[in-house]
């Protein structure tokens, strides 16, 4: 029997890895690490769009708005520290926050110094899927290049072959139908022929109303789900049947 879809689109944390990673390792290396981060990266390029999306997301148009009453660079970087430290206080998914997180983990995968916690029916069941000819995409809140170094340096080592590609909320909020459209157009595929496993029911909710087939991924440490949604709750990876 054929497969009933041809794409499998994956959240990441509480599906293929756990809350208590991302809490208890991951966010706790940003906090640490944040003031030293913006004072060493401050005049690198690569920070000044981060900083304009970090102020957007603030509802200014450009960092340099954002700023325009702070004299000196020490107090506009303890501007965007508090900024930072109060969304994630908040468990904010904004995107320049997501950007700025994903910089400040980079030091930590290539260094060895964090390596990402996967379920352990994570990695056969990627190889069962992409064997069976399915293609596998992440949408998550953390950035595509947070994305990357994740499953680049994972526990089960380097996931990232398995994946045909990435998506995060540059492409739109998880909790929006026109977000599952886009990414439906994007991969090339009908709806329908996609399955999104994921944590949070509204997310789901949001992928069922562009027509995606959808799974509760149910794992330790996971918010608990109120009753009356309509998506069949899996415990493992191991329980999505693929025919
Ligand atoms: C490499 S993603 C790190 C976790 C994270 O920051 C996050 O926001 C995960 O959200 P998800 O959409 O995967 O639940
Ligand atoms: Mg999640």
């Amino acid at each position: 029997m054929a497969a009933p879809w041809n794409v499998i689109l994956l959240d990441i944390e509480g599906t293929t890895s756990s809350v208590r990673f991302v809490y208890d390792v991951m966010f706790p290396y940003v906090l640490k690490g944040l003031d030293s981060f913006l004072v060493q990266s401050w005049n690198d390029p690569a920070l000044a769009p981060v900083l304009d999306q970090i102020a957007q997301d603030a509802g200014r148009e450009s960092f340099l708005a954002w700023t325009a009453d702070l004299t000196d660079e020490e107090q506009r970087r303890e501007k965007v520290a508090t900024e930072i430290r109060r969304l994630m206080d908040g468990d904010v998914k904004a995107t320049g926050l997501k950007a700025l997180q994903g910089m400040i983990w980079k030091d930590g995968f290539e260094r060895g110094e964090m390596i990402a916690q996967v379920y352990d029916d994570v990695p056969p069941a990627l190889e069962t899927w992409t064997k069976a000819g399915m293609r596998v995409y992440i949408y998550s809140s953390g950035s595509i290049a947070a994305q990357k170094l994740f499953f680049g340096h994972s526990e089960a080592g380097n996931l990232l072959p398995y994946f045909s590609g990435h998506f995060d909320t540059t492409t739109g909020p998880k909790k929006e139908t026109k977000s599952y459209d886009t990414i439906a157009a994007e991969v090339g595929e009908a709806a329908e022929k996609i399955l999104f496993i994921s944590d949070i029911v509204t997310e789901l909710d949001a992928a069922k109303e562009a027509g995606m087939d959808t799974r509760l991924s149910i794992r330790p440490g996971n918010k608990p789900v109120e009753d009356g949604h309509t998506h069949e709750p899996i415990a493992s990876f191991a329980q999505v049947s693929i025919g």
